[in-house]
């Protein structure tokens, strides 16, 4: 018998994992294992209780359903309070991101939490983790920098801090339509005002310069919901794909982005793939008064604050029942 404490995002999947929840805590106990149900609407509240369950002796795993925040929320907790704890995930959001690139069904929580149940008879799989750090000497939590785990957070699957991330950013303010259509409008409004983002990559120390339209930082491949933004990203490379375009024409922009969704983008002369395991995002030289300034930087799809930020690969450090 294991302790799991279980984490449900109720808001996740627009009811989808709130629906979802009682049959993962019904099979898991039906299963014989001690769970401890740490839900909560309030997302405040939420790390709260994972924190405390995690800092109390006697934590096994800790099961997450819902989409890629509840995962950040789940993958955040587990590092700082307790890296030895395995992750379980059952799928039940919108873009299940971080579900779709480990294989994990995507429809059926019975199908997901039976998968949890058998991964807890066997060793887990280690993954990478990215590392945050905010470099800004005037960080506030008002201001989504980096909290609110403090200045140091982490991400499992991808960082965005292009047009991706401004798309990112736009979606979350939009409160209808819920679902995948905000993504889509959020995109139609980025591209129509794209303009190209001050912002400058250092990847192990190599200045790649400009990266002014797209800019992921990735541990896996896809974002909203498929996009395979970086198509050949390794969770146990120990390093991330740095996936850039330079500032183009918006008439360009509307070629590559289509792209994305089937990861054919990488193949346009003005996308390039860099693999590093320290990345510094920086702001641009300033010198380009049409550009932009960089957009409030997104991590699993949750705001993670604004340039300059160091992200560091931490090798095979999460344990995950998959
Ligand atoms: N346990 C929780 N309780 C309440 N809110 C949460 C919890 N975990 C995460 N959240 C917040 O809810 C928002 C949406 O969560 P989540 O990503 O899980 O669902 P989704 O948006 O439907 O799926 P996806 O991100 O895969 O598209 C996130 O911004 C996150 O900060």
């Amino acid at each position: 018998m294991s302790r799991i404490g279980l984490v449900v995002n109720p808001a996740a999947g627009r009811g989808r994992a709130a629906a979802a929840g009682p049959v993962v805590a019904d099979q898991l106990r039906a299963a014989g294992h001690d769970v401890v149900d740490l839900t909560t609407p309030d997302v405040t509240s939420a790390r709260a209780r994972t924190a405390a369950f995690l800092q109390a002796p006697g934590a096994d795993a800790l099961v997450g359903v819902g989409g890629d925040g509840v995962v950040n929320l789940a993958v955040n907790a587990i590092l700082t309070h307790a890296p030895h704890v395995p992750l379980g995930l059952v799928a039940a959001g919108t873009g299940n991101d971080t579900a779709r690139s480990l294989g994990l069904d995507l429809r059926d929580p019975v199908t997901g939490v039976a998968h949890v149940v058998a991964a807890l008879t066997r060793p887990p799989r280690r993954l990478d983790v990215g590392e945050i750090t905010t470099l800004r000497q005037d960080a506030t939590a008002a201001d989504g920098d980096a909290t609110p785990d403090g200045v140091r957070r982490f991400f499992l699957n991808v960082l965005s801090a292009g047009i991706d991330a401004a798309v990112n950013g736009r979606a979350n303010r939009i409160s209808r339509p819920r679902g995948p259509a905000r993504y889509v409008i959020a995109l139609a409004a980025e591209l129509a005002a794209f303009r190209g983002f001050d912002v400058r990559v250092v990847a192990d120390g190599v200045d790649l310069g400009d990266a002014g339209t797209l800019l992921a930082v990735a541990n896996s491949r896809s974002i909203g919901g498929g996009m395979q933004i970086a198509p050949d990203a390794s969770w146990t490379d120990g390093q991330f794909d740095v996936v850039t375009a330079r500032t183009i024409p918006r008439r360009t922009l509307l070629r590559v982005f289509p792209r994305v969704y089937g990861g054919t983008h990488l193949s346009h002369p003005a996308v390039s793939v860099t693999r590093a395991s320290e990345v510094h995002l920086l702001p641009g030289p300033g010198t380009e008064r049409r550009l932009a300034p960089p957009p409030l930087v997104h991590a699993d799809g949750e705001p993670v604050g604004r340039v300059p930020l160091r992200l560091r690969v931490v090798p095979g450090a999460l344990a995950v029942l998959a």
